[in-house]
């Protein structure tokens, strides 16, 4: 019998997370739960052991931190139980550019791109050799608008997807699927460190619906999934109208509209 791989879930103390944490847990996965409150994800890991008899690890880790990121980089590396990387945990802050605090910024990046990023490198090479596994990202359809106005957390979700299309490029062929979840406003904390009251806002999903449709995706072994785009067809477009482009840039010389007159 093949043995059901383990999930290594960030970010999963509250939240798309700890949703993610709910439902590998009855699908019967074994987990390691990643976060810095770790009150929570023993609470959480309690909870799921006793409800679904799986086996449930915690590991505390602040993932802005080289030292406390490479534990689970290490664990990523050594543990061939875990098949599954969900690359989840993430932050957004308030305010405009100018308003952000450099060093604000810079967190966010090491968490929402840094740290996903390593955790993947972390993985692949030993998914890859395995011929099996899967890495999810969290992105954000904002990575798809700067027009939302939040520049560098969109920045920040276009790296997750593009991360994503390449690394699926990369490593289907060797039989690892790279999934990129892209959703939108959704119920969780988040909001409360952006400074925003959820509330207030409108068209916001609840976390379980998203998680679903995000698994529904993951089953169905699509690339990018975006649960409140109702026509898919768009992002479609999107992809063709991107790849029409690609032969375009071979070109030797600039384009006539970049000539000069003399
Ligand atoms: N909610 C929304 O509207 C949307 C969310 N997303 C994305 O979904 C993902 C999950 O967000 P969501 O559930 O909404 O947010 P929450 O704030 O509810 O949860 C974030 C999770 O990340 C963990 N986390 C935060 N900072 C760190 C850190 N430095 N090191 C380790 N873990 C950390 C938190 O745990 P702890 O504090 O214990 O460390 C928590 O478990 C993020 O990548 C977010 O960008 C995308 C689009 C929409
Ligand atoms: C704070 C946000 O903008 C949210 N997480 C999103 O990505 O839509």
């Amino acid at each position: 019998m093949v043995a059901i791989p383990s999930v290594l879930i960030t970010g999963a103390s509250t939240g798309i997370g700890a949703a993610y944490a709910e439902r590998f847990a009855r699908r019967g996965h074994d987990l390691v739960l990643v976060a810095r409150d770790k009150a929570r994800l023993e609470a959480l890991g309690a909870r799921l052991r006793q409800e679904n008899g799986v086996a449930i690890d915690i590991i505390q880790a602040d993932l802005t931190q080289p030292a406390e990121l490479a534990t689970v980089e290490t664990r990523l590396r050594d543990d061939a139980r875990i098949g599954i990387l969900v690359n989840n945990a993430g932050t957004a802050i308030g305010g405009s550019f100018i308003e952000q605090a450099t060093d604000d910024v810079g967190r966010l990046v090491a968490l929402n791109t840094t740290a996903l990023l390593r955790l993947a490198s972390a993985i692949a090479p030993r998914l890859a050799k395995s011929g099996e596994g899967a890495i999810v990202n969290i992105g954000s359809v904002v990575g798809l608008a700067p027009e939302f106005g939040m520049t560098v957390y969109g920045a920040t979700k276009a790296f997750v997807l593009f991360l994503s299309q390449g690394l699926s490029l990369e490593l289907a062929p060797k039989g690892v699927y790279v999934q990129a979840v892209l959703p939108a406003t959704t119920r969780t904390e988040i909001w409360e460190h952006v400074g925003a009251d959820v509330n207030t806002l409108s068209n916001v999903m609840e976390v379980a619906d998203l998680v679903d449709a995000a698994l529904v995706g993951f089953d169905r072994r699509e690339l990018v999934t975006i649960p409140p785009l109702p026509d898919a067809g768009q992002w479609d477009a999107l992809q063709a109208a991107r790849q029409a482009m690609l032969p375009n840039f071979g070109n030797a010389h600039p384009a006539e509209r970049y000539r000069t007159a003399a």
